[in-house]
């Protein structure tokens, strides 16, 4: 596996005196859980003034009720604090859990019965028997389970794991239990460890193949009749943005996951599918084609799979996902925040090395569920990702992407591998169907892409899936293995059965020209813009989050003020402006920073406002400039402009270049409005000498700095997809209801 570099260069130590400099802007996003510890309105408004993205509450854990609650809170939390923030539920989905006794406290949240203590040694029996007392727990001797097949499942040897829920299993809240026996309905094991146990116990049968899949995995619904009754009562009062769907297997799961919602009004809600077990890993290539984006549930996938290789698991999935540009979250990063105002240092560099990898977001659990410090964890997750993210190597990503995008269009071109074809047959646009391993398909073949028939090049093959339309992802069977490629000279290393490996590359991959849609085109381009001219922020026009992940995927050091407008929608009976929740699903991928516009006429006006806002707020000062992406009808349009001096709005001198935009430039050449020269050259290719833009501002203080390669001529702004008018005629969203968002 090969690691993304971080050159650091100007590598000065003495930089730890310095305090933080710059915005105070994190495009790292981070999810809390919500619990008894942060569901006070004023507890939300300050983990909201300090970086919290998103909320999830989770099914598995306290009452409807609760839930509702929580999410009231947040409704108001966000009125007062003009924060947007998204909203998650987690489903209970195929958890096993050990019966215990609990009653509900005044705070609506439940309180079990006393913890208990194992000791190392001690016989402890796991018993499907219902008749038994979930008291008989208290002496740890007898753990009545949920699930009444369990002693199906286990077998002499296996390594069973009882826990706090969202316990990291390194704690004395974490029991390691090794089966020693089978009984009727007794499961008979040996604690391995001594342990503390209290609160919702949840159970772990860890995977007992060191090659494959041999665990008879429980045969609970991917949703259980307790998630489909909350979802369908949560989504009647709030808009959910995202399922986060536990314990996801293959690709079949989220499919069935997405007819669920769609089935009960709730098809505008993304779905993140958890990776929590072995098996999520041996499906996970089908598993990112179907969802709109992925959790890595490190707390139960570090139950199954052994330490040594969780870093390797974290960065190819991390890697995986950013190729194909779905956002990737992140579990279990600084557990003892539950109890201490401070991260151990193996937790704030593992946050670090996380934003490093390229995770999107973090998702915390019981620091933010039951912790002492919510606001304290939020606060400092997100000062150790803008750390991070100031050396994050933007100019390897971006090129990796560019490269991958390469070896994909000349992967289009042979013959399917034998063994490769999709058991499903040719899907559309050659979309990648599951894993090595259906569920219960054990020791199978690879199933990993249709061949090149499927793979066109045209439009319709585009790397973001989850702005709304749930399509195929045919990209990334191809990419995946090209990202082996990368991956498997070093060690020979790849998640057994991705499908990834063996992949017939040559050089010959690098003589094609990069092959993407119009749109990752321009927004690729305008990335590369914005870091040539050391813009300060990029402006995104979406309806959907489409074009604004696009940006994203490239990774750009400066932030994305993604403007949602408003659309009309109609469901046959009615209108009504859509877009509040494109905003907030924005809010999970890096360095969006989504502002729901309020429709406006046309022409720069909502840019105007836009650029006042981001000065506002600190995103840009007098003379920065800012590159602009945006879609008009069926033109794209990506633009340069600059902040007037006193930073209140764009600056108005339309001088138009005389040069390339990309080319020679001389010291007292106006930059304002370069869309204009943009403009001018429509049809006539610009000069090719090329030297770049000259920033009159500072250089940033990223040491990566501007180190994309020299610019393709004029790449953005000689094709043929250059809007035809810079404020042309498009109509906007009629003016109803929409308001404007707060930052
Ligand atoms: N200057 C502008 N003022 C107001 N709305 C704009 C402006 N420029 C573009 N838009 C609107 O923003 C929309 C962006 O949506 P679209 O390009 O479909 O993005 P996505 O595919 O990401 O949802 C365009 O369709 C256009 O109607
Ligand atoms: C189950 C979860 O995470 P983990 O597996 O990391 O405990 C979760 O956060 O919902």
């Amino acid at each position: 596996m090969k690691a993304k570099t971080h050159f650091f260069k100007d590598l000065d130590l003495t930089s730890i005196l310095i305090p933080e400099e710059g915005s105070a802007f994190t495009g790292t996003k981070v999810v809390c859980t919500v619990g008894p510890s942060c569901q006070e309105v004023d507890v939300m408004c300050e983990m909201l003034h300090n970086g919290l993205a998103g909320c999830r509450v989770d099914l598995t854990w306290g009452p409807l009720e609760f839930h509702r609650k929580s999410l009231q809170q947040l409704q108001l939390a966000m009125r007062k604090s003009r924060r947007l923030c998204c909203t998650m539920v987690d489903t209970l989905g195929r958890e096993l859990m050990i019966r215990r006794q609990v009653k509900i406290g005044e705070d609506g949240w439940p309180i079990h019965e006393e913890s208990f203590a194992v000791t190392a040694g001690q016989k402890v029996t796991i018993t499907t028997r219902a008749d038994v007392d979930a008291s008989g727990s208290a002496s740890g001797a007898v753990l009545p389970i949920t699930y009444s097949k369990f002693t199906e499942m286990a077998v002499k040897g296996d390594t069973v794991y009882i826990g706090r829920y969202l316990v990291c299993g390194a704690d004395s809240a974490s029991l390691y239990l090794e089966v020693v026996d089978v009984q009727g309905d007794d499961v008979i094991c040996i604690a391995k460890n001594d342990a503390v146990l209290d609160g919702l116990l949840t159970v772990f049968h860890a995977e007992r193949s060191t090659e494959g899949l041999a665990n008879v995995q429980n045969d609970l619904p991917l949703l259980s009749e307790y998630d489909k009754e909350c979802l369908q009562i949560l989504a009647q009062e709030f808009e959910i943005d995202f399922l986060s769907l536990s314990y996801t297997r293959e690709a079949e799961d989220v499919r069935e996951a997405r007819r669920f919602l769609d089935s009960i009004g709730m098809s505008n809600t993304k779905i993140l599918a958890k990776l929590e077990s072995r098996q999520s890993l041996l499906n996970f290539q089908g598993i990112l084609n179907e969802a709109d984006g992925i959790i890595i549930s490190r707390g139960n996938l570090g139950l199954d799979c052994v330490p040594e290789k969780m870093a390797l698991v974290q960065k190819t999935l991390v890697q995986a996902c950013n190729l194909v540009g779905k956002p990737v979250l992140l579990t279990r990063v600084v557990d003892t925040m539950i109890n201490t105002p401070r991260p151990t240092r193996a937790e704030a560099t593992d946050v670090a090395n996380a934003v490093l990898d390229g995770v999107d977001g973090i998702l915390l659990g019981a620091e933010t569920l039951r912790g002492k410090y919510p606001v304290e964890t939020i606060t400092t997750i997100c000062s150790i990702a803008r750390a991070a993210e100031k050396v994050f190597d933007h100019h390897y990503h971006y090129e990796h992407l560019m490269e991958v995008a390469i070896d994909v269009g000349d992967m289009a071109g042979p013959a399917p591998e034998a063994g490769s074809e999709s058991e499903e047959g040719p899907t559309p646009s050659g979309a990648v169907v599951e894993g090595a391993h259906g569920a219960g398909k054990r020791g199978g073949h690879h199933r990993t892409t249709s061949g090149a028939s499927g793979l066109r090049r045209d439009d319709s093959w585009n790397s973001v899936t989850s702005a709304g339309a749930h399509h195929q992802l045919p990209s990334l069977g191809m990419a995946a293995k090209t990202m082996a490629r990368f991956s498997q000279v070093a060690s020979g290393t790849s998640l057994a059965g991705m499908g990834y490996g063996h992949a017939a590359t040559s050089g010959a991959a690098y003589n094609r020209s990069p092959y993407i849609s119009k749109l990752e085109s321009i927004a690729s381009s305008a990335v590369r813009a914005a870091d040539r001219v050391g813009a300060s922020l990029i402006v995104v026009y979406t309806h959907t989050g489409k074009t604004a992940q696009l940006v994203a995927k490239y990774r750009p050091p400066m932030p994305i003020l993604t403007l949602v407008v408003p659309h009309l929608v109609s469901d046959q009976l009615k209108w009504r402006l859509e877009g509040r929740s494109s905003a907030r699903q924005c809010l999970i991928s890096r360095s969006l920073l989504p502002v729901l516009a309020a429709p406006s006429p046309s022409g720069d006006q909502l840019l105007q406002e836009a650029v006042v806002m981001a000065s506002r707020v600190g995103l840009v000062k007098p003379h920065d400039h800012v590159v602009c992406v945006q879609r008009i009808h069926d033109d794209f349009c990506v633009k340069i402009i600059s902040v007037d001096e006193l930073g209140a709005g764009i600056k108005q001198d339309d001088t138009v270049l005389q040069h390339s935009v990309f080319g020679q430039t001389s010291p007292d050449v106006n930059y304002s409005n370069t869309s204009s020269a943009a403009s001018a050259h429509r049809g006539n290719p610009p000069p090719q000498h090329a030297s770049g833009y000259d920033s009159p501002r500072a250089p940033r203080s990223n040491p990566i700095g501007n180190k994309f390669g020299p610019m393709p001529p004029a790449a953005v702004l000689t094709s043929s997809s250059f809007s035809a008018s810079q404020t042309g005629s498009f109509v906007a969203a009629t003016p109803t209801g929409a308001a404007p968002g707060a930052l």
